[in-house]
């Protein structure tokens, strides 16, 4: 990650609460230049972020790959709120871009606004309003449904989804809750039944749902499950326009099916002048789940705790698009950063050939430890050779993968002799190579194992890696052979299975090797492989 030296420059692009930035314009450790510019079209935006470090949003800008692609060094993008669907999270990942977001700091508002509407929805109070504005007194027309003894069917059951739940078993209904990862244990425990959506469906008087915005989610209430729903069921949805199909949602009101809906969201927004805003059985707000003071300071403070600590730690709280580990884990493994990165950069050195399979295995004390930080850093140094790819913690695995690299972790307790042991393999089309590395007490990072044989050797510098048949004079050639290119040898350590076998030698050189110089030396009778490694 990297830790700014310049000014950083914070770009606001949606309206964020005054009192929410405070933390970002009353630090003073950081060079922030912030800079609030909303209500950009697109096109301005795109022209205005060539230079911005820092792109802060709510759910109006939409951060697509073409604002990404401009956005040429930009590191973070923070997302005032919980939903990411207006960012283009695989263009970010792709350019080591950090998104984070605020998850918590909107749950209750949004639970609230969806209780809100579930009650306006029952006691049709914006229709029985509107007509009391245009002068009548019309009592008849506006007949509610009491809440009491009604089913809810809440799809999604994360923060807002069980917030909502506890707030409808005070209005004493019955809740039905679907999630993919809800427990019939939790489901107990918070006094709600385990259903799924079919049964949702055909069970629920009021559905709402809750989920973010993903292929999966999107449409999952169409015409099939309006089907099977009861007759004058009621359906809301504060979480995202797209998640309730609103063709179908149209239709099925239209049709007398759903007595009523309370939209707070939609496929596109603004919505104005939208069909469903014409049918009387709709109420709807302009997406106001998270439009209240405590939410919206909670989550401008969040996001910008977020942006303070990552360019002061390089770390943060709440990341959208890599692991999320807690600080004192990362603190664990934070001393092998460098190590697993000289490994992976050494490896790729060695081979000659594009890498398949990356097998990264830890042994010992490491092994106890959260190390996909340090499967990052070994993927960084396999990167380390590809000029121009900037790769990082977020991106690290994706574009391995994208590559076709498989990626493995192993992990054992043992570490045979050592207390933490490192080993990198590398598989190609014909070749497999190994290096192993370790922390020594005092003395830092050693490789301490490659191909399998045992040497001790820093890694740092210019390291000649040499394959060689065990054979008398093969050592004292090379040596004298360097000499006369004024190569001079700092260490030697040599590694072989049998004597008269196969060996690796790794010599520490003081200075750059030449490639002619490379190929001077493995004419050498018995020196089979010579690759300079730059570490
Ligand atoms: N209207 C607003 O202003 C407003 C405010 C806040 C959040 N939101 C929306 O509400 C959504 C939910 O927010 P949250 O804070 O509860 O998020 P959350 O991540 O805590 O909960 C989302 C839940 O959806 C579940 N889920 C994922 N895929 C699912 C699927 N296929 N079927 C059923 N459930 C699935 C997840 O397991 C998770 O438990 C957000 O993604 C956001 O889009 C809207
Ligand atoms: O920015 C907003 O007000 C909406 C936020 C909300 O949709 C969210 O996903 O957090």
């Amino acid at each position: 990650m990297t830790v700014a030296t310049k000014a950083i420059n914070v770009f606001i692009a949606d309206p964020l609460s005054e009192d929410g930035i405070a933390p970002l314009r009353q630090q003073t450790g950081l060079d922030l230049n912030i800079i609030v510019d909303t209500g950009l079209t697109q096109d301005e935006l795109i022209s205005k972020i060539a230079d911005v470090d820092v792109l802060l949003v709510r759910s109006q800008t939409t951060v697509n790959r073409e604002v990404i692609q401009a956005a040429t060094n930009l590191k973070l993008i923070g997302r005032a709120g919980v939903g990411v669907d207006n960012i283009d999270l695989t263009a970010a990942t792709e350019r080591g871009i950090i998104v984070v977001n605020a998850p918590d700091g909107n749950t209750n508002s949004a639970a609230e606004h969806t209780i809100a509407m579930m009650t306006s929805l029952a006691r049709h109070i914006p229709q029985a309003f509107n007509t009391l504005q245009n002068g009548k007194w019309d009592r008849k027309s506006y007949v509610g449904v009491e809440l009491k003894n009604k089913t809810l069917g809440v799809v999604g059951f994360g923060r807002i989804g069980v917030e909502v739940a506890y707030r409808a078993k005070g209005s004493r209904m019955n809740v039905l809750a679907y999630d993919p990862f809800l427990t019939e244990e939790r489901a107990q425990e918070l006094g709600v039944t385990k259903a799924t959506v079919d049964e949702i469906c055909e069970q629920a008087d009021f559905i709402t749902v809750h989920t973010p915005l993903l292929p999966e989610t999107r449409n999952m209430i169409n015409k099939d499950k309006f089907a099977i729903m009861k007759d004058g069921v009621r359906v809301i949805n504060c979480a995202r326009g797209g998640i309730i199909n609103e063709d179908d949602l149209y239709d099925a009101i239209v049709a007398g099916k759903v007595a009523g809906a309370a939209l707070d969201v939609f496929i596109e927004e603004p919505a104005v002048g939208h069909k469903l805003l014409t049918l009387p059985q709709v109420i709807a707000t302009p997406h106001l789940g998270a439009s209240t003071i405590e939410a919206q300071e909670s989550v401008a403070v969040d996001v910008s705790n977020d942006i303070i600590k990552f360019f002061n730690t390089g770390t943060v709280t709440s990341p959208v698009n890599m692991p999320s580990i807690p600080k004192e884990k990362l603190a664990q493994v934070e001393p092998f950063f460098a190590l697993a990165e000289q490994l992976g950069k050494f490896l790729i050195q060695v081979t000659g050939e594009a890498v398949k399979e990356l097998n990264v295995s830890y042994a010992g004390e490491v092994a106890n430890y959260d190390v996909r930080p340090l499967t990052a850093n070994a993927i960084k140094g396999l990167f380390s050779t590809k000029q121009g790819t900037h790769v990082n913690d977020v991106n690290a695995r994706y574009l391995a993968e994208q590559i076709g690299i498989q990626i493995n972790e192993h992990k054992t307790t043992t570490a045979k002799g050592f207390t933490s042991l490192i080993t990198i393999e590398v598989k190609t089309e014909n070749e497999t190579h190994t290096v192993s590395g370790t922390l020594l007490n005092g003395l830092g990072a050693r490789i301490v194992k490659v191909e399998g044989f045992g040497v001790d050797v820093k890694p740092e510098g210019t390291i000649l890696y040499v394959k060689n048949t065990d054979k008398p004079g093969a050592i004292g050639r090379l040596a004298t052979k360097l000499a006369e290119k004024e190569i001079n040898i700092a260490t030697m350590q040599v590694g072989r299975s049998e004597v008269g076998g196969q060996a690796v030698m790794l010599l520490s050189v003081d200075n750059a090797v030449a490639t002619e110089d490379i190929a001077y030396v493995t004419e050498l009778e018995n020196i089979d492989e010579v690759k300079a490694i730059n570490l």
